[in-house]
């Protein structure tokens, strides 16, 4: 029987979004640039020379590259062995959700609210509502800003006046920062499980927990114990069609968030590297019928909002590396695709998302170009491969 695996590359991008203007990312292509940027000796921290993608080239990432942005890169050439084509967002958001939703099938039907880029960015009845459930007398930021940014300019007030740092971004999202033993890391998952059902009733996507440590002496900085309280999907996806045939929907890493565990059986959760090791240990273990959905988050989170091209090529290289411990106990009749949920190049303005074409390459079909598809084909042909009846809004290239 079969088994399928689905893993989203947080961020890795290839450009050629045809809506790419509307989002003011025309030209943006993040896997292109950070290439480009090794070849001329500009990734050079950490690592050294051309980008080197070898596991993945050989399955089609150079080629689907040039289907999605006609960028032929040096770096990049063989001969694909696998699956390769580009797939073209629809939902009106270059956000996690709106991207990992749509690749299971269910584009986003409404527009996101978004916080303007004003101070503040939350109206007063927000804010109002923040510091009744935080029980403080006001609340730090409020306002746009990098998560480790803000943290590093308000960290010290946070720590004197006990009041909790609240800021957004051009995603949808209410981010709240809070010393994890100052403030309390229960006292801060409280506060954003209070806050999440007015903030979802306005349509903002997600509420995220930043717990931080640290002093102002020494620096603050973000713990692993981040936890994104989503919006439910509008409606079922891959996940649920899964589990309504009676299989089961493997997570691993930031999925079960992204999802509200809709469909979800169980978590596995830890930095990159440790998700690599639940990854491959899926692979060998994982029953006939079932479905790993993995998302490795940190090209996203350590490097593409940090505008950090060597580190983005670092973790790229890194990850290349392991495919073949990922392919290695593939078994007959096992399909895993490599693909993205947006692009986040680390060469261009500010430090949001780009909207971008994501790679869609993978093994377990043969040879095949597959071209232009859509984000929700990719969730159809999963659905078509485990004999699923349930398709969504795609169409299966299988
Ligand atoms: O700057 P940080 O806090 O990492 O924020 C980033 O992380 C958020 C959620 O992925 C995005 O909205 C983006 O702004
Ligand atoms: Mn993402
Ligand atoms: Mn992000």
């Amino acid at each position: 029987m079969a088994r399928a695996f689905l893993v989203v590359l947080d961020s890795v991008g290839i450009g050629g979004a045809p809506d790419a203007e509307a989002f003011g990312d025309a030209g943006s292509n993040t896997l292109a640039h950070i290439a480009d940027a090794c070849a001329a000796g500009r990734a050079e921290t950490g690592r050294s020379g051309p980008l080197r993608m070898p596991h993945l080239d050989a399955l089609g990432l150079g080629a689907a590259l040039s289907v999605a942005s006609g960028r032929e890169v040096d770096a990049f050439g063989a001969r694909p062995q696998g699956i390769w084509g580009a797939a073209t967002e629809v939902s009106r958001g270059k956000d996690t959700p709106s991207g990992h939703w749509e690749l299971a099938g269910v584009p986003v039907p409404w527009d996101w609210h978004l916080f303007p880029d004003t101070d503040p960015s939350f109206p007063p009845d927000v804010i109002a509502a923040l510091k009744r459930a935080a029980g403080t007398d006001g609340i730090l930021g409020g306002t746009h800003a990098s998560g480790t940014e803000v943290i590093g300019r308000l960290g010290a007030e946070h720590l004197r006046t006990g009041w909790p740092i609240c800021y957004t971004s051009a995603d949808s999202v209410l981010q709240i920062a809070a010393h994890e033993e100052h403030f309390g890391l229960d006292r801060l998952l409280q506060l954003c499980r209070d806050i999440a059902p007015m903030m979802h009733d306005m349509r903002v996507g997600r509420v995220i927990a930043r717990p931080f440590l640290g002093t102002a002496q020494d620096g603050f900085s973000r713990t692993l114990n981040r936890k994104d309280l989503a919006i439910d999907p509008p409606s079922p996806t891959l996940c649920d069609w899964v589990a309504d045939q009676g299989a089961q929907c493997h997570a691993i890493g930031k999925i079960g968030d992204i999802f509200s565990m809709r469909g979800i059986a169980d978590v596995k959760k830890g930095t990159d590297a440790d998700l690599m090791e639940h990854l491959i240990a899926a692979v060998c273990d994982t029953p006939d019928g079932d479905f790993v959905f993995a998302n490795f988050v940190e090209f996203d989170a350590l490097y593409g909002h940090r505008r950090d091209v060597a580190g983005y090529a670092r973790a790229l290289e890194w990850f290349d590396a392991q495919v073949p411990r990922i392919l290695a106990p593939m078994r007959q009749g096992d399909l895993v695709i490599f693909t993205a949920d947006h692009g986040n190049d680390p060469t261009w303005h500010g430090t949001e998302h780009t909207r971008e074409r994501v790679p869609v390459v993978g093994a377990g079909m043969g040879v095949r170009e597959l071209g232009h598809v859509g984000f929700a084909d990719v969730g159809a042909s999963i659905a078509d491969h485990l004999g699923l009846l349930s398709r969504g809004a795609g169409k299966s290239f299988l």
